[in-house]
């Protein structure tokens, strides 16, 4: 705290600038609704204001400006009326809470020292000269999150300004109040932060504005790295720190980026409504939040049944150890690797020479153009056109002969009878046409008569107009029509591709794959990958390690949908995607930087990625000059007991820096049976309850654990919700849900439902566990009723504390943990 006399000055300051944000709130509100009521005039009077007159060419093209100029009008004022908003909303953000920190600067060669206070939002004199309030990501506020009271620095777009920073001070200010000042040396000071964090987890992710720290900051201000890595540890800050980056990168470049040209690549559809509200309450809009499984969805349309993630890891965790399951395992790895890729790239080519898969088009139990025409027709092209392009050349030429063969179809029988069983809304229909076409032609034939006296010249002899001639033959045209209607569409969808074909071609034998692909060597069980594969393909379904090489060989053939709108993608969780992935993600977006977070600790799906290290592929994606990697240690999340005895779980666990925050350790605890258990666990729910905490995980290995648990805490009267794959947002209170969908997220208290050896054993499942068990902030129990789980065993004694049957907590070491 400081002392009294600045704590006065702080009062007074804090009043003054109150006192002026609510004068110009005040100032803008008429303006604010003036100018809303002026531009919906304008909407409302466009016509009014425009001559209209089209009766010469340049009465038209008078025309033409004057709309334009009345557009120009119209978009200028709503441009300004949405920044007034804009800052009407800001100013009465920053009513409640003006600034969270200051920084005094002197800079080098000017005679004065300056007072930076910072916020969220700037905040200006009337005269545009006096900055009350700096807006946090301003280049001057960058000291603040940077340097330490002494020689400082920072940089401009004009170049380098140094000085001496000769104060730093962080406040608490709620509601207008102020609560607390710190003067600090270090960067931001540890108390504020030690307040922030000991708070309860909320269902809604939080701005971490005011206590970003200095490795964070270097995240959120990297402007110059096509691709940003960061490995972190689990509650080291990424997702916090990637949030702030979009506020960051959206104020720096408000001028030309938008919201919607950022990509957020989300774990699980819980997590969008997590994470929604923090960019609102930086008074920012959101960017684009997906999945990748919602992104694959899309590409690949509705014909075929799309396993997602959950059901994949789900498989894994519980299946036995057969062949099948062996096979599976390697075939998962083998699909998500740059060596596949290289394959698929390969197969294109072979492709464009032989070997394309052709959809027959059927009409009616006919066909009418054979895949083996089609075939014919596309190796007949020049073969230096790529693939793509010859495919769109082939999708023209079907589409010209559809239009012949619908005219050849007119003649058919059935088109005759299709004609007596028309109901009266189609003959109403074509009445209608042919009254307009009559319409037309009498128009005509009056045309046709003044031409004739203009020049005295008889005219063609044309015959009249055969009405029922006429209807008969559009009745058939419009039969027919309507039955090829289906056909063009599925043509333009390029459904005569037969992707399901090309795509289980490959899964034929060792040799014929190695021939269509250059020369890629096949994975280990490769008969069995293959025989999996195609029966799931046979079924309309694709495995979720096939859906992305699909969707690519897709893109391959067809041609590749870009998007070129999008500049920043940023994939979450990022150690869960798989190489193949990321190439694609880069393909697709091929105009964006890309910043990738995530945790090799917590990489709990098969086709995971090392992110950091020499040996990280993802260094390669877009070479290594211009990649940057930035690795946070530090975990903010939990207590430092929690921390202690998570990263003993994991081998290279002793790098992560627990922030210190003290708190009870791990809590042990051993039922007589599963019954017990239940019991236990239920009694310990009220019981963290009562303490006041409001988010209480209970996490489980798979989604079926997670049922059978809700099911028997629900009976011993514990009041607890199930969290599934489908549940759209976060509640208070307590939840059951297995670990891959807490991934992200945390709780004020986590219960690891059965630790036991018979659930955690396989090294596979390591990552898992240590994933569950870092979800929590405050308090962190585990139970089992049979025997621990060896990566416990392995643990040293001190990291926990034990609760053996009927009795109550001590540190007594569990018998197979000695
Ligand atoms: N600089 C900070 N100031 C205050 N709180 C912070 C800061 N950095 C992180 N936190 C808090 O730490 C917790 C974990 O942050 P976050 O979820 O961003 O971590 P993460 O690295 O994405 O974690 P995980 O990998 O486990 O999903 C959050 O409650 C967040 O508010």
């Amino acid at each position: 705290m400081v002392n009294e006399q600045d704590w006065i000055q702080e009062q007074e300051r804090l009043h003054v600038v109150t006192q002026k944000l609510q004068a110009r709130i005040a100032e803008l509100e008429p303006e604010v609704a003036g100018l809303q009521s002026h531009t919906a005039e304008i909407r409302r009077r466009f016509w009014e204001e425009v001559t209209v007159n089209t009766s010469t060419d340049e009465d038209l093209e008078e025309t033409f400006y004057s709309i334009k100029q009345q557009e120009a009008l119209l978009s200028e004022r709503e441009r300004s009326y949405r920044l007034r908003v804009q800052q009407w909303h800001n100013l009465n953000r920053l009513l409640k809470s003006p600034y969270f920190g200051r920084i005094d600067f002197q800079e080098d060669g000017l005679g004065y020292r300056e007072q930076i206070y910072i916020g969220v939002s700037s905040f200006v004199e009337s005269d545009g000269l006096n900055f009350l309030i700096y807006d946090w990501r301003t280049p001057i506020a960058s000291m603040y999150y940077d340097a330490s009271p002494g020689p400082a620095a920072y940089d401009t777009p004009g170049g380098r300004i140094t000085g001496t920073m000769e104060l730093k001070r962080q406040y608490q200010i709620k509601d207008g109040q102020l609560l607390n000042v710190f003067d600090t040396s270090l960067t931001i000071g540890d108390q504020l932060l030690q307040q922030v964090l000991g708070k309860g987890a909320d269902t809604q992710m939080k701005s971490i504005v005011a206590t970003i720290q200095k490795e964070q900051n270097a995240i959120i201000r990297d402007d110059t790295s096509r691709m940003l890595i960061v490995q972190g540890a689990a509650g080291s800050g990424k997702t916090s720190a990637a949030l702030q980056r979009v506020a960051y990168l959206l104020y720096k470049h408000r001028e030309r980026l938008k919201a919607d040209q950022i990509v957020l690549f989300s774990p699980n559809p819980m997590f969008n409504s997590y994470v929604s509200t923090v960019l609102p309450e930086l008074g920012e809009e959101n960017m684009q939040q997906a999945t990748f499984q919602e992104y694959l969805e899309y590409g690949l349309g509705t014909g075929l049944k799309l396993e997602d993630p959950f059901d994949q890891i789900e498989y894994v965790l519980t299946e036995q150890h057969t062949r099948q399951y062996e096979a599976r395992l390697k075939g998962i790895a083998y699909k998500a690797s740059a060596e596949f890729l290289q394959a698929l790239k390969n197969y294109s080519v072979w492709l464009g020479r032989e070997g394309m898969c052709f959809n027959s088009i059927r009409f009616r139990d006919r066909e009418l153009i054979a895949a083996k025409r089609m075939e014919e027709q596309f190796y007949s092209y020049d073969p230096s056109i790529r693939l793509a392009n010859r495919v769109a050349m082939l999708q023209e030429w079907l589409l010209k002969e559809l239009t012949l063969l619908e005219r050849k179809e007119r003649e058919e029988d059935w088109v005759q009878e299709e004609l007596n069983y028309l109901d009266n809304e189609q003959y109403d229909a074509v009445h209608k046409e042919l009254h307009q076409e009559r319409g037309v032609f009498d128009f005509a034939e009056q045309y046709e008569q003044i031409q004739e006296k203009l020049q005295n010249k008889r005219r063609r002899d044309e015959g009249d107009f055969d009405y029922a001639e006429r209807e008969e033959e559009l009745l058939v045209r419009e039969i027919v029509k309507a039955q090829f209607l289906p056909l063009r569409r599925s043509v333009k969808r390029m459904a005569f591709i037969d992707m399901l074909g090309l795509y289980a071609q490959l899964f034929g034998s060792q040799d014929a794959y190695t021939r269509m692909t250059g020369g890629a060597e096949v994975p280990e069980l490769w008969a069995d990958i293959g025989e999996q594969t195609r029966e799931k393909l046979g079924r309309y379904e694709l495995f979720y390690e096939d859906a992305t090489p699909f969707l690519y060989l897709k893109e391959l053939v067809e041609g590749m949908r870009m998007n070129t709108e999008v500049r920043h993608v940023f994939v979450d969780e990022g150690q869960d995607y798989s190489m193949f992935q990321y190439e694609f993600l880069k393909k697709l977006f091929p105009h964006a930087r890309m910043t990738v977070l995530g945790d090799f600790g917590q990489a709990i799906f098969t086709q995971a990625t090392e992110l950091y290290g020499t040996n990280s592929p993802l260094l390669r994606l877009y070479g290594e000059s211009d990649t940057r990697l930035i690795r946070l240690v530090r975990s903010y999340r939990s207590t430092r007991e929690i921390v202690e005895f998570t990263q003993a779980l994991l081998p290279g666990g002793r790098d992560i820096v627990p922030f210190d925050r003290r708190g009870a350790k791990p809590l042990l605890i051993k039922a007589s049976s599963s019954g017990d258990l239940v019991m236990r666990m239920a009694e310990d729910l009220a019981a963290l309850e009562a303490e006041g905490y409001q988010s209480i995980a209970v996490i489980t290995k798979t989604a079926a654990e997670s049922s059978e648990a809700w099911h028997r805490l629900e009976e011993s009267g514990a009041s607890v919700r199930l969290v599934t794959k489908q549940t759209p947002t976060f509640e208070h209170g307590a939840v059951v849900l297995p670990a891959y969908l807490a991934k992200g997220v945390e709780f004020d208290a986590v219960l690891i439902y059965d630790a036991s050896a018979r659930v955690y054993h396989r090294e596979r499942e390591r990552k898992l566990f240590y994933t569950a068990c870092t979800r929590a902030m405050h308090r962190l129990q585990l139970y089992t009723s049979g025997e621990w789980s060896p990566f416990i065993q392995a643990l040293d004694a001190s990291l926990y504390e034990v609760r053996a049957e009927g009795e109550g907590d001590s540190s007594e070491v569990p018998a197979e943990g000695r």
